[in-house]
């Protein structure tokens, strides 16, 4: 549900796809917007990478990075921490077999939540996918955004809230909302932070991811992500096509089993209608013959 990652500082020059001059501006006004206490949210569909900017910037602001993961049964006690404990013990007496007692105590002590720990300790704190938790429970963020402070709602302390550190700040993501399981954000919450709608990269970017996280050669990358592309203007809403999951995994297994990047190539056209049929299946009204259209671009590459 949440983890502490490591941070590791980020060397200049070596940034990957996020040296191009868009990532680049987007990183440094981020980087300002955090540091002057603004929390920053990308939201876009799923797979365009919103996750890894989120955690590069993160990275880069040289804090331990928390990351928390929104879901459904997420709760004020994994954020704010909670007293737990119970503690029973049963002795037998030596002398007389049939007695025996038993002693129950409630010794409690204080567990500290995540949220607590990195508002305490001045953490950068990646919120993924916080639209997945109920909304009860992200208004825990309204008063670490505006007043700086972690109120401990239940936490049977005897202090109210904590101050947020100087140093603390967070990221979120987020999914659009028609997405399943997906909460609507109260506007109170969006209004605190600075919102970045995210689409999927340009082509040069998405070849330079999909060489990054495969031993592709840079022609065989630039085939694949410009094959995905046709393909995926086969799907009716745009909003919800192929993500960059579909070029790395195709990237991946052709080079793992020298599958050759040629439409007709019977293994390719398989692979490719195994990663992406299903996606285009679900944003067309239209399925008829999906199958042949696909084959159709791929015979195209
Ligand atoms: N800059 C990058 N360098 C290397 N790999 C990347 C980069 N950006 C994205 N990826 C890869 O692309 C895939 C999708 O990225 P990511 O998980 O960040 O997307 P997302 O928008 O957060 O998706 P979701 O909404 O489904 O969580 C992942 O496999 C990720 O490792």
């Amino acid at each position: 549900m949440t983890r502490l990652i490591k941070t590791k500082s980020v060397p200049e020059g070596k940034e990957g796809v996020y040296d191009h001059p868009f990532f680049q501006g987007l990183i440094r006004r981020s980087l300002r917007y955090l540091s002057s206490g603004y929390p920053v949210h990308f939201t876009g569909p799923s797979g365009v990478g919103k996750t890894t900017l989120a955690l590069h910037i993160a990275n880069k602001r040289q804090r331990p990075v928390l990351m928390i993961s929104g879901n459904e049964d997420l709760s004020n006690d994994d954020l704010i921490g909670a007293y737990k404990g119970y503690s029973r013990k049963k002795s037998d007496d030596n002398f007389i077999r049939t007695v025996r007692k038993i002693e129950e105590e409630v010794t409690e002590s204080w567990v500290e939540g995540r949220l607590y720990e990195a508002v305490k300790n001045g953490y950068t704190v990646v919120y993924d996918e916080f639209t997945r938790s109920r909304p009860d429970t992200n208004n825990l963020f309204l008063s670490v955004i505006e007043e700086k402070l972690l109120p401990l709602y239940g936490a049977k302390s005897k202090d109210s809230h904590i101050k947020v550190h100087p140093d603390f700040s967070l990221i979120f993501t987020s999914n659009p909302t028609e997405y399943v399981g997906i909460y609507e954000t109260q506007d109170a919450l969006l209004d605190r932070m600075i919102t970045i709608p995210f689409q999927m990269m340009g082509k040069e970017a998405q070849v330079a991811v999909v060489r990054e996280r495969t031993l592709i050669e840079s022609s065989k990358a630039e085939k694949i992500v410009g094959l995905l592309e046709k393909v995926n203007e086969l799907c009716e809403d745009t909003q919800d096509g192929l993500s960059l999951r579909a070029s790395i995994m195709i990237a991946d297994i052709a080079e793992k089993y020298e599958i050759p990047i040629d439409g007709n190539n019977e293994d390719f056209q398989n692979l490719l209608l195994d990663t992406t049929f299903f996606t285009l299946n679900l944003c067309n009204e239209d399925t008829e013959d999906l199958r042949e259209r696909i084959l159709g671009v791929c015979r195209n590459v």
